[in-house]
């Protein structure tokens, strides 16, 4: 069994590449980085190591990579050969996927070969978001074809991934713990498909939201306050006692959405609030706020992480005051190395807090004001900012 996987780096490797090399699949990974496409090309392998108290290491072979800016036909030959598609590019990438991916696809469906395409990227839908780019390349006639051998199939991944290098070879950084949710009635009929270490669900969204609204919430609470507060890493800032207080809080108030839309127990969110706040204290990390705070924009966007949470907070007429906080630390968050940052502090210089917030978070005035007043609070007096409770 073939896989072409779009993205060689951290959870490509460490996690997606992973799980289908234990089910017996070749990996064939398209990524633009010269360096890691060379080392996978050498080794025809990879080192993963787990954050574990042994350091223990996993080797994964069958592997070959392809430049995805000099090697488009070879990567086409490889779409059509494959059982399986999947991507870990970075949300803000799949459109320059889809070029060579249609092709690819198209070609498949000359000789009639269906195909699942699983996106696992931190966004609602990603494979939905990667099938509009697809289709927006085709013709009526190609998207016709497209509709009857391509099935985009939604996702949640989850799993701490990083990198260490050792001996000039990168090496993937994980966690032991993963979790890959997929939505099976998305998926090819035609194709069986049972691998170990996947979880098949019917409906994915409170997979994708739990993952969302209180995994990468929490974390990316943990980065922007962190950063605020002059912290490198999220480990340090879960050190803090006021930044844990505010953290908490909001997993608190995003726990009573999952509570009164989905009617999930208050012990199972707990259980999983507090697995996934040991998770992050895995004293193995150091995790940069940078990395873990990167693209603000997209993660302070209507319906990703922070935003997400606060509007279904505020639609149920629940307290939200603690995710406000984390927005407003978001629209502070800076990095001259970050494009989407630099970007999102010239716009607020350029049009306003309140401008950019609306436009970013899609709030209503009122919420939108909430923000607003916190992000002032941030500026003019970071000691009470950093205050939700009593
Ligand atoms: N690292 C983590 O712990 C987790 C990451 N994710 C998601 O997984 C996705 C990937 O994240 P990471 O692996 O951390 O990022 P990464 O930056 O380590 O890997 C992304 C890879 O995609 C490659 N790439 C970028 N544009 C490309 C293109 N046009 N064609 C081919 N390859 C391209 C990059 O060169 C890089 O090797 C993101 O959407 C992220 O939100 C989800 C859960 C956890
Ligand atoms: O990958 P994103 O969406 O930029 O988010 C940052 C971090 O969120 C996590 O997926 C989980 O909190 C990290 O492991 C990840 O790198």
């Amino acid at each position: 069994m073939q896989a072409v996987h779009f993205g060689a780096g951290n959870i490509g490797r460490g996690f997606i590449g992973y799980v289908l090399h234990e089910n017996g699949f070749q990996l064939n990974y398209v990524d633009t980085n010269t360096a890691i496409i060379q080392q996978l090309n050498t080794d025809h392998s990879y080192q993963i190591e787990l954050l574990d108290t042994d350091h223990t290491r996993l080797t994964v072979d069958r592997v070959q990579a392809f430049n995805s800016l000099t090697e488009q036909d070879q990567i086409i030959a490889q779409i059509v050969a494959a059982t399986l598609i999947s991507t870990s590019v970075g949300a803000k990438n799949l459109g320059r996927i889809a070029p060579v991916l249609k092709t690819g696809l198209l070609q498949r469906c000359q000789l009639k070969k269906s195909v699942n395409i699983l996106a696992n990227e931190n966004i609602v839908n990603a494979s939905s978001l990667l099938k509009q780019a697809v289709y927006a390349l085709a013709t009526t006639a190609e998207q016709a074809l497209l509709d009857q051998y391509c099935y985009f199939v939604n996702t949640a991944i989850d799993r701490q991934s990083l990198s260490l290098t050792d001996h000039e070879r990168q090496i993937a950084l994980v966690e032991p713990y993963y979790e890959w949710v997929i939505a099976e009635d998305q998926m090819d009929p035609a194709t069986s498909f049972n691998l170990n270490g996947v979880r098949l669900v019917d409906d994915l969204t409170p997979y994708i939201e739990r993952k969302l609204y209180l995994v990468n919430a929490s974390h990316a609470a943990y980065a922007y306050l962190g950063a605020l507060a002059g912290y490198s890493t999220v480990q340090e800032a879960i050190q803090d006692e006021k930044i844990h207080q505010i953290v908490s809080q909001f997993m608190a108030e995003n726990k009573q959405y999952f509570r009164q839309h989905y009617g999930l127990s208050d012990q199972e969110l707990t259980q999983f609030i507090e697995k996934t706040a040991k998770r992050q204290q895995n004293p193995r990390l150091a995790d940069d706020v940078r990395r873990v705070g990167r693209d603000p924009i997209r993660k302070l966007s209507a319906h990703d992480r922070l935003a997400g949470p606060v509007q279904a907070l505020s639609n149920l007429g629940l307290p939200h005051v603690a995710g406000q906080c984390a927005l407003a630390a978001g629209y502070c968050f800076n990095n001259s190395e970050d494009t989407e940052a630099v970007a999102l502090q010239t716009q607020i210089k350029a049009q306003g807090i309140t401008a950019t917030v609306q436009k970013i978070s899609e709030f209503d005035d009122e919420l939108t004001q909430a923000v607003v007043d916190r992000y002032t609070l941030f500026q003019e007096h970071p000691e009470q900012a950093m205050k939700v409770g009593d």
